[in-house]
């Protein structure tokens, strides 16, 4: 497919407290008065913390499909404004299925309130901040609507200063767990007990979400979803995307835990272990970068 022409790679600048690119605030006020239903479903990460994965799961779920549409166009991602593609908004008007299922990675503060007033369910998945940092850096090399990632030193420090497009990991993760906190409707899982248990993990989102899919039809989607099988697949693989380069890196990766042990040096893990115990010494959120 001949490559439509981009605007150079966007800048990082400060919206509200959080750094963040204009292809994600251009649409803000119609973002910001989205009117949610009250059986929308939003899937909320921080980017790479497993979206695609748990999107695809849920969209098996619902709906089963074996139908060409692909899932970006399944599971609209609210806040997306890019030129040349219809915004997230425009494809959520459209979207005729019910229950909607909606991608975000906006921190919490920032999702519109009526998902708030309609008492939406909420999925959130959480990565561990060494791999998910990883992911994140090879993402931005491939993708010409991310900023420039530089080298991985630079990038794991901007990481650490939070200096990412949706802002910091730091602030993500907690955020959403201290909302989570007081309130029932969110449910907070994470890549690592998926890679360990995607069945496990599928009965509890089927419990949260008053699913009962029988055990067939919970193992069929447990076998497409299994990472060789979605980076095969061109409707969830992104291989259609106009703005990702997968001459650099694939978007369906390598899909492990523990990929960061060969980015990281040890000076770097150890410096990173320092920072983390600080910014995260608040909280009781605990993460695995091993299982
Ligand atoms: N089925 C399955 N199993 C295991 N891992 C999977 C799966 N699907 C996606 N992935 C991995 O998730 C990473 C991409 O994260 P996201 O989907 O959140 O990316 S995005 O924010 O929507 O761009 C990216 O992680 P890395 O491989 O570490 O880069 C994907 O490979």
């Amino acid at each position: 497919m001949e490559r439509m022409e981009l605007p150079p790679r966007p800048k990082l600048f400060d919206f509200h407290g959080v750094s963040m690119t204009n292809y994600f605030t251009d649409n803000w006020n119609n973002v910001q008065n989205f009117q949610a239903r009250p059986d929308d479903i939003l899937i909320a990460t921080y980017p790479k913390a497993g979206t695609t994965w748990v999107s695809y799961i849920l969209d098996q779920l619902y709906y089963d499909q074996s139908s060409p549409v692909c899932l970006l166009d399944r599971v609209p991602f609210l806040e997306l404004h890019i030129p040349l593609i219809p915004s997230g908004i425009e494809m959520l008007d459209k979207l005729t299925t019910t229950p909607r299922l909606i991608k975000t990675h906006l921190p919490v503060q920032f999702l519109p309130k009526s998902f708030w007033e309609q008492k939406c369910r909420v999925v959130y998945v959480a990565r561990n901040a060494k791999d998910n940092a990883v992911s994140y850096f090879h993402f931005d090399r491939m993708n010409m609507a991310q900023p420039e990632p530089g080298d991985w030193n630079n990038f794991l420090q901007r990481f650490m200063d939070g200096k990412m497009v949706f802002g910091s990991w730091y602030d993500h993760v907690t955020g959403w767990w201290e909302k989570k906190q007081t309130n029932s409707n969110i449910h907070y899982m994470f890549y690592e007990d998926m890679i360990e248990d995607t069945g496990r993990e599928m009965d509890r989102l089927c419990s949260f979400l008053g699913l009962s899919s029988s055990t067939e039809d919970k193992d069929r989607v447990r076998e497409r979803s299994q990472f060789d099988n979605m980076k095969k697949n061109n409707m969830v693989n992104y291989s259609t995307d106009f703005v990702m380069d997968f001459k650099i890196s694939p978007f369906m990766r390598k899909g492990k835990v523990g990929d960061w042990k060969n980015h990281f040096t040890v000076a770097q893990s150890e410096q990173f272990d320092d920072d983390y115990k600080r910014k995260m010494k608040n909280t009781h959120l605990q993460f695995r970068t091993t299982i």
